[in-house]
Parts: structure tokens; C-alpha cells; sequence
């Protein structure tokens, strides 16, 4: 039975690295995969996965509007699709999560979608949320910090470099926006009283 899977990481643990790897091993057994990643996330060309170690492929940008299931229905109908792979995925809406869970049950595809666990506040992202309920596996790509020890949260900075405690949740951005720090330094640098009232919210 196909399976949908989360790798979820903060900025920077080598997600689109990682994503771009398992495209590599399927394509280099002549099996066909189709590509989604968030149409708003330009930093790069848009519709492509550009992992920071050099390594791209072409992938269909995806906003709020579009019908996942649908395009990969579209496509496996020409050329019969063995994976569907999803880069920021904690930008797709809990919909478009709930397409991607039938993607695998119901058309038999398995689904691999990386992305964010949280945001810079520490709150989950609506995909994010979507796919931890979901999935059939969770699977954590680890970094660190500078401290050594892991780093799960990501810190968004101003232009001083000093912690950001509002604003609004996408902001797209890389190292000059954002810092992947462990819980500990993280919930420091943003100030206890901050942490605690974006997870209430
Ligand atoms: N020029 C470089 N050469 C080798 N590794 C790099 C280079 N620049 C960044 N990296 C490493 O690549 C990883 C980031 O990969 P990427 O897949 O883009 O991350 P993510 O998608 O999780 O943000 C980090 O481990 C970073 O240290
Ligand atoms: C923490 C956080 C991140 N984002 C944005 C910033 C980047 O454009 C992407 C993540 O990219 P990567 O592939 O993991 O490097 O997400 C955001 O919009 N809001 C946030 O709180
Ligand atoms: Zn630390």
C-alpha cells in the first residue's frame, strides 16, 4: 500500500537536498515522479527545487487554489507516476494535505512531503499540523545548533539580526531572515512570555 510521508525539519537541515536525492533514485530507474513546491517561495526560479548544495528540478508551483489530486490524476494519466514529491509543504492547506493522503490510498502513488514543523513563533503551520495528523510516517531531518544539540525551531531576525516576536506567518526568506536554533536558545532569544502566548493564541 503507497504511503504518505512527512520529513519535517527546521530552515537550512537539507529538506529540498534530501527531497531532490529520493527524485534522483526513482528517475534513475526509469520510474517517473512529479514535483510540487510552493508557487510564492521565489527565491530561486520559480517552479524549481533548488537545494543549496547545487542540486534543481522543475516542479509545479502550488498555491491555495490548486487541485493536487487533480494535476497528479492529470499527469499519471499520460505517464504512470511511482512518486509524488512535495517541497514546503507546510504552505499546502489541511485540503490540500487530505488530496495528497488520497493521492496514496485511493490512486495507489506514494507521497513524499518535506517542509516546516513550525514557525518563527513556534506555532505549527496549517499544512504542517495536516500532515503530522495524517501521515503514515514522520520522519525528522535533523540539524544543529550552535550550541550542539538539535535545532527544531526557527528564529526570524530583523535586519540587526535581533529576534522578531510579530508578524505575519509567511514571510519568505533564508539565512538572512531566519536562524534554525535548538528549543533552549530559541525560546531565549525570543523571550519566554512571547513563546508562550503565540502557542495560546
Ligand atoms: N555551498 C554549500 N556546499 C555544501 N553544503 C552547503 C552549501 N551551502 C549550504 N549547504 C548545506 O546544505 C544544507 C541545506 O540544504 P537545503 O536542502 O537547501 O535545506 P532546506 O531545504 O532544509 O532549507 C545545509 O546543511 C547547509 O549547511
Ligand atoms: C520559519 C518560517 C519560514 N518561512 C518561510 C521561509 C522560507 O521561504 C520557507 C522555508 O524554506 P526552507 O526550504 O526550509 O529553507 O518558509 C515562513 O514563511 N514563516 C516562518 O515562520
Ligand atoms: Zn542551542
Amino acid at each position: 500500500m503507497a504511503k504518505l510521508y512527512f520529513y519535517y525539519a527546521s530552515m537550512n537541515a537539507g529538506k529540498s537536498t534530501n527531497l531532490l536525492q529520493a527524485d534522483f533514485n526513482y528517475r534513475e530507474r526509469g520510474m517517473a515522479t512529479m514535483l510540487f513546491t510552493a508557487g510564492i517561495d521565489e527565491r530561486f526560479a520559480a517552479g524549481t527545487i533548488t537545494s543549496r548544495i547545487g542540486l534543481e528540478a522543475a516542479a509545479t508551483p502550488f498555491d491555495a487554489t490548486t487541485e493536487i489530486a487533480a494535476c497528479v490524476a492529470d499527469r499519471h494519466a499520460h505517464e504512470a507516476l511511482s512518486c509524488v514529491l512535495v517541497d514546503e509543504a507546510q504552505f499546502l492547506s489541511a485540503d490540500q494535505v487530505d488530496q495528497l493522503a488520497h493521492v496514496a490510498d485511493v490512486v495507489g502513488i506514494p507521497v513524499l512531503a518535506y517542509g516546516l514543523r513550525t514557525d518563527f513563533l513556534g506555532a505549527l503551520f496549517p499544512g504542517s499540523a495536516r500532515l503530522l495528523a495524517l501521515a503514515d510516517a514522520l520522519v525528522e531531518i535533523k540539524s544543529v545548533c550552535t550550541c550542539g544539540r538539535k535545532a527544531t525551531m526557527n528564529l526570524r531576525v530583523d535586519a540587526a539580526g535581533k529576534a522578531v516576536a510579530q508578524g505575519r506567518q509567511t514571510e519568505i526568506g533564508g539565512n538572512d531572515l531566519y536562524i534554525a536554533l535548538c528549543r533552549r536558545h530559541f525560546t531565549e532569544a525570543l523571550g519566554r512570555r512571547h513563546f508562550t502566548e503565540a502557542l495560546v493564541r
